[in-house]
């Protein structure tokens, strides 16, 4: 289906007699590539940037430099193009990835703002507002791309090479992740992304996708300036992604042709109404982008979607991913806390606790409500830094290191509310978990190299989900889950991942009885096998019947351990349950 997209070279051949209409569809397909830039960074990714013409400039001045002024090739020119695309967007991003909220857009405007103004000042080197004139044509297999109809064929070509190389990085590792990221970045981490890094890399490529649109842009036009690289500009490709639907594909192609055409049509529609001339089609965008915001806030595609015939993705039919190395022998410490402490202000949430979790065992973590028992759980994962105390992970101390690097050291885990991506698959939650057990990287995944590995890897989740018993609904969206299927869910993906040390947080709550006697024999098997469990729920009936051994906390420290038996029988714990529940 995706191969349909190359009708798109038929266009300048329909288009042939009308040189207008050409022009109009270069300055769409350029539009749409950096509209797509957007897609990895806003759809993808969830950040917003309006540093996408800046970038875009980076590509056009680059080349128009190497060509204009010192008489090289535009093939060179397109190498040092997208290199000082991807030189400012490693800048940009180190410098903004880590912002939250509104700062990284406002960062990037004050970027975006300050390139424009470089632009137009650096007039020894680039010609200020007056430009670079006279760039060299590109050629192309002895062809000089120098009319509208050739070099459509150049830029709508392209344009369907990026479309399909953005459809493998939806369809792939990296874009679960990047995703998840949008949605949750604590669960992403959870499974072994680098946060900070993927977004970086995200920032990277939307940055090489707006220099290389610049490049051509500079090659088409044979002139550049700063007008079109200006934040008017960005907020031109922001709006054509979001009114377009910037979560889709289609969608910001949608949008890059609607306002392409839309911005003709004001151009000459408005001096005619309003009797004078000036950029007041930039009034009618808005308006437009505020009408489109209200009718479908989701942009235009999702509304145009609706109608068309949905596609099965079909189950996976591969080989499930090899599994990981051996384990080791039953009854070795894989886990060691060791006087962990974390206080919140005045709040001493978790007070010196200590314990051993041994290979093969399932070790539950109880005490009232308030106990510290999440927080030790964050501490143990590296969501939270511990103010004192250590945490040894197959002997390897793991103390402070961050969520992705601890989830590579074999340590998965649950949240208390589940943490999942209500937009995505149940099978694609799942094969979250496979993240660290994979390995294609951003270039294999944009050739399309990594189709095995993604089919392993979904084989991988299914089988998981096969084990929770939801493989039923692997093709449903989460979001219609309901909360113990959504727990489950999270178990799922826990065993996706290979993680060998399991930390649920609360995995029956919200389950129906048949539901925990389901989990309780999953969870059973699971530690025959040779995982290690350590579980946090309040169900004690569950929790009695299911557990090796017991830490009791209260108060945020650990006031009890040992069997089942021992802490009913133990005073303190029945004191610290009293008027709460009967730990019985
Ligand atoms: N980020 C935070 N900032 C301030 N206080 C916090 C924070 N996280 C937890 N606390 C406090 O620390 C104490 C321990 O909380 P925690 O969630 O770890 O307990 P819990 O045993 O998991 O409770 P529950 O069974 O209700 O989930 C509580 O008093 C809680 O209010």
């Amino acid at each position: 289906m995706r191969y349909l997209w190359f009708l798109l070279l038929l266009l300048p051949l329909a288009l042939f007699p009308f040189p207008y209409y050409l022009t109009l569809l270069n300055f769409f397909a350029l539009s749409a590539m950096v509209a797509l830039s957007l897609y990895v960074l806003t759809g993808l990714a969830g950040m917003t940037s309006f540093a996408q013409a800046a970038l875009m400039g980076m590509g056009a001045y680059a080349t128009a430099l190497l060509t204009v002024k010192v008489g090289l090739s535009p093939w060179l020119g397109l190498g040092a193009g997208l290199l000082s695309a991807l030189l400012l967007a490693l800048l940009l991003g180190a410098l903004t990835v880590r912002l939250k909220g509104h700062f990284l857009p406002l960062s990037t405007i004050a970027w975006q703002v300050a390139l424009y103004i470089l632009a137009g000042n650096l007039v020894g080197l680039t010609g200020g507002h007056t430009g670079l004139t006279d760039l060299p044509p590109i050629h192309l297999f002895g062809i000089s791309l120098d009319t509208g109809f050739r070099y459509a064929f150049l830029t709508l070509f392209l344009l369907v090479l990026l479309v399909l190389a953005l459809y493998n990085l939806r369809q792939s590792r990296i874009g679960r992740a990047l995703l998840a990221l949008r949605g949750d970045a604590l669960a992403a981490a959870s499974f072994g992304v680098d946060p900070a890094a993927l977004r970086l890399k995200a920032f990277l490529l939307s940055g090489v996708i707006a220099g290389l649109a610049g490049f051509l842009y500079a090659h088409f036009l044979r002139f550049v300036n700063p007008t079109p690289f200006s934040l008017e500009a960005s907020i031109k490709y922001l709006v054509m992604a979001v009114a377009g639907g910037v979560g889709s594909i289609p969608g910001v192609m949608l949008g890059a042709a609607f306002f392409t055409g839309l911005e003709d049509w004001l151009k000459d529609l408005l001096p005619l109404l309003l009797g004078r001339q000036g950029n007041y089609e930039t009034i009618g965008y808005g308006l437009i982008l505020a009408l489109i915001l209200i009718l479908a806030p989701k942009g235009l595609w999702p509304m145009v979607e609706r109608y068309l015939p949905s596609r099965d993705p079909g189950l996976p039919k591969a080989e499930p991913l090899p599994l990981k190395s051996p384990k080791g022998p039953r009854g070795e410490v894989v886990l060691g806390v060791q006087g962990l402490q974390k206080s919140f202000g005045g709040l001493m949430a978790v007070a010196g606790v200590s314990f051993d979790l041994r290979r093969g065992e399932i070790l539950a973590l109880i005490g009232p409500n308030g106990a510290g028992k999440t927080t030790l759980f964050n501490l143990i994962t590296g969501t939270l830094v511990p103010d004192g105390g250590k945490v040894f992970l197959f002997g390897r101390e793991v103390t402070g290191l961050p969520p992705h690097r601890v989830h590579l050291l074999g340590l998965g885990r649950t949240f208390q509310h589940p943490h999942l991506f209500p937009e995505l698959t149940v099978l694609e939650n799942a094969a979250l978990g496979t993240f660290a057990r994979t390995r294609a990287g951003f270039p294999q995944v944009l050739l399309g190299l990594h189709r095995r590995e993604e089919e392993r890897a979904l084989a991988t989740a299914y089988g998981a989900l096969r084990r929770v018993g939801l493989e039923s609904l692997a093709l449903e969206r989460a979001e219609r889950l309901s909360v113990g299927q959504q727990r489950l869910l999270e178990i799922a993906r826990l065993l996706a991942s290979g993680a060998e040390v399991l930390l649920l947080d609360e995995p029956a709550a919200g389950l129906r009885a048949q539901e925990k006697r389901e989990l309780a024999s999953l969870l059973r098997s699971l530690a025959r096998e040779g995982y290690t469990v350590l579980i946090v729920d309040h169900d004690m009936d569950l929790i009695m019947g299911l557990a090796d051994r017991v830490v009791v906390m209260n108060y945020g420290e650990k006031i009890a351990e040992g069997t089942p038996k021992e802490v009913q029988r133990n005073p303190l714990v029945r004191a610290a349950y009293l008027g709460e529940e009967e730990v019985a």
